[in-house]
């Protein structure tokens, strides 16, 4: 994509369709002459004009509101005027199309947005929660998308930057300028002591991304249990359609299965598994292998157990070690026979969660868990939106740290460390648009709407 300065470009902003009133949004240099063919002039920056919008030969298109706003107070950061018009379709076509006629070129998607960060008026990760506000699919998701927009996510980013900057210079200042001893100033804790404050910084910056990311992503549940416990039956209540089949006899889901479905705007993923056990059947022995191997891909994983029977030795290891990796939550089915209450069950290491597959008891306290899994909670949402690219961000800086804590304090290699230092920098760089490439923005703006 080319954006030279004298490259205006226009775009329905508002109002697809039939709607009340359509907004048609035109940015870039050419705006002032642009105004004068079609509105007999600029109106007075931010002050409503209500005026015609006239063809070539002077005919109104359509009679509207002009709204102008002058380079640089704007939100591309160029000189941009909206045309508040009639909501019709074939309005807006033709006033586009005399647009077109004068020189204005239709904005590819996400343009407004990418010129507004080429311009500095935002930062990448509050250009990205633009369109994170317009596809939230839940308002958790929209007010977390809301605070990054307002900047949360990009200060946070920026003063671990400016932090990691401070301790680079101090670093490089203790490898150009030795006290006696080189190693002695290294090691007098004080540089460790500060990288430790980033990492753990850092640290809870992770932890609320990924909550973040889960609100705009959902979560991919993956249900592991031993056979017969009902795992293809959570599957199958959850979903509220026949998906899996289910039988009394064990070993009858060999497949991974996977199932979308969205609960209150959250959307999650649930992947179905063959129940693990030792077996001489190769296909059933292939299938769990699949199943163990979608721990490794799970957000969370809801470890099915009969209730009739409890958690088994082997369950129970298998709970530390997916507790390990993510967030497990033991589903307790088959209430029916047990006896047992429906819902969280307190006092336990692992959340309990009692609930019958057939006759649907305790769903409701599963959907309500799986939402604050989520960071779906009324009164906690998640301090700000993110996205996948950002985890990763995050997750090579937190790497970069670890191996340049391990230069400091194992080889005492300060040069080393200053160029971990400068590694994370970058990665941080990345979500904020401090560091990056073309191909990068051209990913990210292209999946916007066209007007944003
Ligand atoms: N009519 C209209 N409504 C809209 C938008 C728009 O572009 N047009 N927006 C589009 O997404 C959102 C609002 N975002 C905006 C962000 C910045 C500026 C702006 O003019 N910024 C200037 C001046 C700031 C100020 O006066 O405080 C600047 O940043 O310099 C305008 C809209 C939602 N509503
Ligand atoms: N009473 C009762 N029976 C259940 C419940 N959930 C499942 N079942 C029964 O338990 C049996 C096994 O159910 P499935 O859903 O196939 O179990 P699974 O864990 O998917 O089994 P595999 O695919 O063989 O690993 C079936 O006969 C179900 O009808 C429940 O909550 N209560
Ligand atoms: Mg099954």
């Amino acid at each position: 994509m080319t954006s030279s300065a004298d490259d205006t470009v226009a775009a329905l902003a508002s109002g697809a369709g039939r709607a009340g009133v359509a907004v048609v949004r035109i940015s870039g240099s050419r705006v002032p002459e642009i105004a004068a063919a079609l509105i007999g002039g600029l109106p007075s920056p931010r002050q409503a004009r209500v005026c015609a919008f006239v063809d070539a030969d002077g005919v109104a298109i359509d009679r509207g509101v002009a709204l102008y706003f002058a380079a640089p107070a704007s939100f591309t950061g160029e000189h941009v005027l909206e045309l508040q018009g009639h909501g019709s379709p074939v309005l807006v076509d033709m006033l586009l199309a005399r647009l077109l006629e004068l020189g204005v070129r239709l904005a590819e998607a996400g343009e407004f947005s990418r010129r507004a960060f080429i311009n500095d008026k935002l930062s990448l990760d509050q250009a990205e929660a633009i369109a994170d506000t317009i596809d939230a699919g839940s308002s958790a998701a929209a007010r977390a998308a809301m605070r990054s927009l307002e900047g949360v996510f990009s200060r946070e980013v920026n003063a671990l930057v400016e932090a990691l900057i401070e301790l680079r210079v101090y670093t490089e200042g203790a490898i150009d300028f030795p006290d006696e001893d080189d190693i002695d100033f290294l090691g007098d804790g004080e540089i460790e002591r500060r990288l430790n404050a980033i990492r753990q910084r850092l640290e809870t910056l992770r932890g609320q991304a990924a909550q973040g990311a889960s609100l705009r992503e959902g979560l991919r549940l993956v249900i592991l249990g031993a056979p017969n416990v009902g795992k293809s039956s959570l599957l199958n209540r959850l979903a509220r359609r026949d998906t899996a089949i289910v039988t009394d006899i064990a070993g009858t889901t060999r497949d991974v299965l996977h199932e979308q479905l969205s609960i209150d705007g959250l959307p999650l993923t649930l992947v179905d598994t063959a129940g693990l056990r030792e077996t001489a059947d190769p296909i059933e022995a292939e299938g769990v292998r699949r199943a163990k191997a979608e721990i490794e891909h799970a957000d969370h994983v809801l470890l099915v157990v009969d209730d009739t029977s409890g958690l088994g030795c082997d369950e129970q290891a298998l709970l530390a070690e997916i507790g390990n990796r993510c967030p497990v939550t033991v589903v307790a089915n088959k209430i029916d026979l047990s006896g047992a209450p429906a819902g969280l069950r307190r006092g336990q290491d692992y959340e309990h969660i009692g609930v019958s597959a057939t006759t649907g008891a305790g769903f409701d306290a599963l959907a309500a868990h799986l939402k604050q899994a989520a960071g779906m909670n009324e009164d906690a949402t998640p301090a700000f939106v993110a996205r996948r690219r950002h985890l990763d961000a995050l997750s090579r800086a937190d790497a970069a740290l670890e191996i340049g804590h391990e230069r400091l304090v194992v080889d005492a290699a300060g040069e080393l460390l200053a160029e971990e230092l400068r590694t994370a920098q970058n990665a941080l760089g990345e979500i904020t648009g401090a560091f990056t490439s073309d191909d990068l923005l051209g990913a990210i703006f292209s999946s916007f709407c066209i007007g944003k």
